[in-house]
């Protein structure tokens, strides 16, 4: 919807309509068409000035109409009316002007800004490009380079950077309506031919091949397998190689070629979901919007190791007050520079002031007595955390809430520690704690909803993506990390290399394949995890029964290459070869095959042919298969919650839409079919038997993802 008034006699104000942020939904465009064209009709208007309700401007195209017969009058020919308007058209941008909301606001003559506003071209984060005219009309207004950066990356700018770039014409600190008024009032009868941006020459550069294929090589680069960002490349280019009108259909032919895809949908998907987890739920019930939160003004954390510093740092960025607690005189010393340096380059990165004087250090736990919530971060060691929740118990004051950043011990023994178990919640960070977007929140079975409405809360104001999880073995990420990294150590014994086994997973789109990530995170991480499981064994060398644990196969690989201080890039050798201890290039090992090739002659393990195929779809699908069985288990409410930890803590590929959706994609008949398959070659392996969740929504007819909550609801109804 879009409000017409007049203002100050000769001013058409049209107001959009579409709370929250505006979104050009059919009725809105519908709306645009009908008032602009009123306002172009009445004589008594000279000028018009275009804005939204409730201090948004515009979110862009409305993305929930995108999987549906789309109505309405289109984007394109909509501008087109706005720009080739006789009367000068001024766009009164607040809050977001984002996507077809900036598309709008290029098609207008004149941009105003306030100064917190922000304005960017979205679309390939989306899977999509800006299909609005703005690949076209951006590089004609800021010139090709700067345009291909917004465009490719997706990134918002600040009204001062806009300003600075020439999209806006000016910033207010005001009332932007109102200074978009004025400003109407005194372009009026003013010539536009110089403000219709598609009029423009696309700025020369010097030479465009170069800078067109170095663009290109960078998103083939950073894309790892996206097609959207390398679209975009190409829509840009047709707006320095061609005159507008063919331009605009370069444009329309490559969003053709997105707007259906997969990865769209994945990433869409991904959109929505990453806002889905924000209205959390717990098995017993209790939900986001039922479980308010408490305040938290400061906090404290326990045990100043790499991810004790990361956890201070990202919260004395949000403005919190922190106590920083290290009981090791030196750690504390070596803890504060770390954390002052931190947080002295964060700042110089957003242009503002380092928070130094929000943290306190002290070597005395006794010194959190009055905070709000506390984040223990101590080593993974189970008898030393209960040690520290004992402490922590006895010490602060009533109602202050203990949590964990364990990344997979029990929460409610550690409750059990406390005098107040209800406010006892896991906060699982992923390292680098201020910079990894995600956070577990875990809750045990004594955990309040106000605990976990406050972890959640405190979550987003640090700047994480939250997901609630309910209390298990490694939480959910890690229980279903541990399958994938099972199955990819039972192929090197079946005749895969390292090499072979990252290569097919990073054409996959990830980041790392699973032996370089093995090798960044520290074999000794996981090698310490299965000692204190009891899976390490002293004569893990020969015979069948080295390679079998709790009557399940086991793969003594990892702990034979930890017993030889293997660790990975932190010693220089690993499942790889480094130059030198903490280096990052990753090079094939010549001992590292001739200890596979030893390896399996000693368990007389026969060597065979192993395809790009069978990697992702044991390493995968043994992966979501545990997904499922979370879901069973109530561990996770929904598929969402899965896909965000993975996309947002594990560098799924966020084009493919996380572990669940990439399973609907694939199929969940094909998925199940695979995993019997599998199983029935290795009946030693329970993570390839297909769990009871996968079977019944495959003998329900694999309902579209949006649609399994309700057969997990029925499940654990029967249950
Ligand atoms: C032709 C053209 O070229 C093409 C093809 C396009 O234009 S494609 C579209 C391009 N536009 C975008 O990519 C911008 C997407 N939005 C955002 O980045 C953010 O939303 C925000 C604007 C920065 C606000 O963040 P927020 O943190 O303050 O609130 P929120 O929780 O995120 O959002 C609040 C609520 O608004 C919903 N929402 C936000 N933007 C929306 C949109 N464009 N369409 C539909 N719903 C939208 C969102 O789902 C949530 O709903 P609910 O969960 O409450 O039910």
């Amino acid at each position: 919807m879009a409000q017409y008034t007049r203002v100050s006699g000769s001013v058409g104000l049209i107001t959009l309509q579409n709370p929250p942020v505006n979104a050009l939904s059919a009725a809105v465009r519908q709306g645009i068409v009908n008032t602009v064209q009123r306002a172009l009709s009445e004589p008594e208007v000279k000028s018009v000035v275009i804005c939204g309700q409730k201090g948004a401007f515009c979110g862009g195209a409305d993305i929930k109409e995108f999987g549906t017969n789309m109505s309405g009058p289109p984007l394109v020919p909509m501008i087109h009316a706005i720009e080739s308007a006789v009367k000068p058209v001024v766009a009164a941008i607040e809050g977001v002007a984002l996507g077809g909301g900036l598309e709008l606001a290029l098609g207008c003559h004149y941009r105003i800004a306030h100064s917190k506003a922000r304005l960017g071209l979205p679309e390939v984060t989306l899977g999509l490009l800006p299909a609005a005219g703005g690949t076209q009309r951006l590089p004609r207004l800021i010139g090709v380079p700067a345009a291909l950066d917004l465009i490719t990356t997706g990134r918002h700018v600040t009204a001062t950077e806009a300003l600075q770039l020439g999209i806006v014409d000016q910033i207010t600190d005001h009332n932007t309506v109102d200074v978009a008024v004025k400003f109407a009032l005194s372009v009026a009868g003013q010539s536009l031919d110089s403000r219709r941006i598609s009029s423009y020459p696309c700025p020369r550069h010097s030479d465009f091949d170069a800078l067109f294929e170095a663009a290109m090589q960078k998103v083939h680069q950073s894309a790892r397998g996206a097609i959207a960002p390398v679209a975009c490349v190409q829509a840009v280019r047709a707006a320095a190689t061609l005159p507008y009108s063919q331009g605009m259909e370069r444009e329309k032919e490559l969003m053709a070629t997105l707007f259906t895809s997969g990865q769209a949908r994945a990433l869409q998907y991904c959109f929505f979901a990453q806002r889905a987890v924000g209205r959390w739920s717990m098995s017993s019930g209790a939900r986001w919007d039922t479980s308010k939160p408490r305040p938290v003004h400061k906090a404290a954390v326990i045990g100043l190791g790499t991810m004790g510093r990361g956890i201070a740092v990202a919260l004395a960025q949000a403005g919190l007050s922190v106590v920083a607690v290290e009981t090791q005189e030196k750690q504390l010393i070596e803890a504060k520079q770390a954390v002052t340096g931190m947080l002295e380059r964060g700042a110089k990165r957003r242009g503002v002031t380092p928070a130094l004087d929000k943290i306190t250090y002290s070597p005395n736990i006794q010194n959190v007595a009055d905070v709000d919530l506390i984040i223990e971060a101590v080593f993974e060691d189970m008898a030393l955390k209960e040690k520290v929740f004992k402490q922590l118990s006895a010490v602060c004051k009533p109602g202050t809430f203990l949590c964990t950043n364990t990344s997979g011990l029990d929460i409610n023994r550690l409750a059990s520690q406390t005098c107040n178990p209800e406010l006892v919640v896991g906060m699982h960070f992923f390292a680098p704690a201020h910079v990894m977007k995600l956070l577990e929140v875990v809750y045990g079975p004594r955990s309040s909803p106000h605990a976990v409405a406050t972890a959640m809360h405190l979550g987003k104001k640090i700047g994480k993506v939250s997901v609630a999880v309910g209390n298990c073995r490694g939480f959910v990420g890690n229980r279903m990390l541990k399958p994938y990294l099972e199955q990819a150590l039972f192929l090197l014994e079946e005749g895969a290399t390292p090499e072979q086994v990252d290569q097919a997973l990073e054409e996959f789109g990830f980041a790392m394949g699973v032996f370089r990530m093995s090798d960044l995170s520290g074999l000794d991480v996981g090698w310490r995890v299965r000692k204190a499981d009891g899976l390490v064994t002293s004569d893990a060398t020969t015979g069948q029964q080295a390679r079998i644990r709790q009557g399940h196969r086991y793969s003594p690989l990892g702990d034979l290459l930890c017993e030889q201080g293997r660790f990975g890039q932190k010693t220089g050798r690993g499942w790889y070869q480094y130059d030198k201890p903490g280096s990052r290039v990753a090079k094939p090992d010549p001992w590292l095959q001739n200890f596979l090739e030893e390896y399996r002659a000693r368990h007389g393990l026969v060597v065979r042919r192993i395809d790009h195929q069978e990697v992702l779809e044991r390493c995968l699908y043994s992966l979501i298969n545990e997904g499922f069985r979370i879901l069973e288990d109530g561990i996770a409410a929904g598929p969402e919650d899965i896909d965000v930890i993975y996309m947002f803590g594990y560098s799924w590929p966020r084009h493919r839409g996380g572990p669940m959706f990439y399973a609907s994609m694939v199929g969940l008949a094909r998925v199940l079919e695979r995993l019997e398959y599998y199983h029935q070659a290795h009946p030693d392996v329970p993570s390839l038997h297909p769990s009871t969740l996968l079977r019944k929504l495959v003998a329900n007819g694999s309902p579209p993802i949006h649609k399994w909550r309700e057969v997990i609801k029925k499940l654990h109804s029967q249950l």
